[in-house]
């Protein structure tokens, strides 16, 4: 398969905290990704950097407040959308305020796999508890297919840039990522 052809990429961010070893990721509830875990994030506004609308968007959806650092860059592409969403991904390991819910996320701490080695173990069997905090290990069944691809190797502090192309199913059908630090 060829990689899609697209005219316009859109922005968007997407935003991971971790603290106390655990990581907060939210359940969409609407829109592109319903139905999956993912960090908090969502369209850079006119007028607005990738920066500001990943503060914003962490505030609107998880009510909380972060010094975010880019890590990571993603181009992202399928049949159904008729831009690239290009996503600048943004992380941090405090925060200011409460984890409240919103109309779009419902935000749940997951215990985070001491290694990478240990990610493949519950990428491989999902719905493992971590028995020492009683938190599910990250769910990656539930989430973007992309993501267990990236994200250990993001959580152990690289950061990266990437590509993936999806079909009409929502399954991934070609892929690159480059880690840059
Ligand atoms: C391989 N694919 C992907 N992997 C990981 N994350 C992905 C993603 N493709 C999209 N995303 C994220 O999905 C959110 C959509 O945001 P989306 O709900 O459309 O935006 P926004 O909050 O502005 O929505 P409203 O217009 O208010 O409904 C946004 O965080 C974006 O980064």
């Amino acid at each position: 398969m060829d990689w899609l052809p697209f005219q316009k990429a859109k922005l968007y961010t997407n935003a991971f905290i971790r603290r106390d070893g655990r990581l907060l990721l939210g359940y969409k509830k609407r829109g592109l990704g319903k139905d999956m875990y993912n960090g908090f994030g969502g369209k850079v506004d006119p007028g607005e950097t990738p920066a500001e609308a990943a503060v914003r968007e962490l505030q609107e959806e998880a009510g909380i407040t972060a010094k975010l650092k880019h890590r990571a860059t993603l181009l992202f592409m399928s049949p159904e959308i008729p831009e690239a969403a290009h996503i600048e991904i943004y992380y941090a390991e405090d925060y200011e305020g409460n984890v409240t819910e919103s109309e779009e996320m419902r935000p749940e701490w997951f215990a985070i796999p001491d290694s990478e080695e240990r990610h493949k173990e519950v990428i491989q069997t999902p719905k493992q508890v971590d028995p020492t905090t009683g938190l599910r290990f990250i769910p990656y069944d539930q989430m973007w297919e992309d993501d267990k691809l990236w994200l250990p190797a993001f959580l152990s502090g690289h950061d990266f840039v990437g590509r993936a192309d999806f079909d009409s199913q929502g399954h991934m059908q070609k892929w690159w990522f480059a880690l840059t630090s």
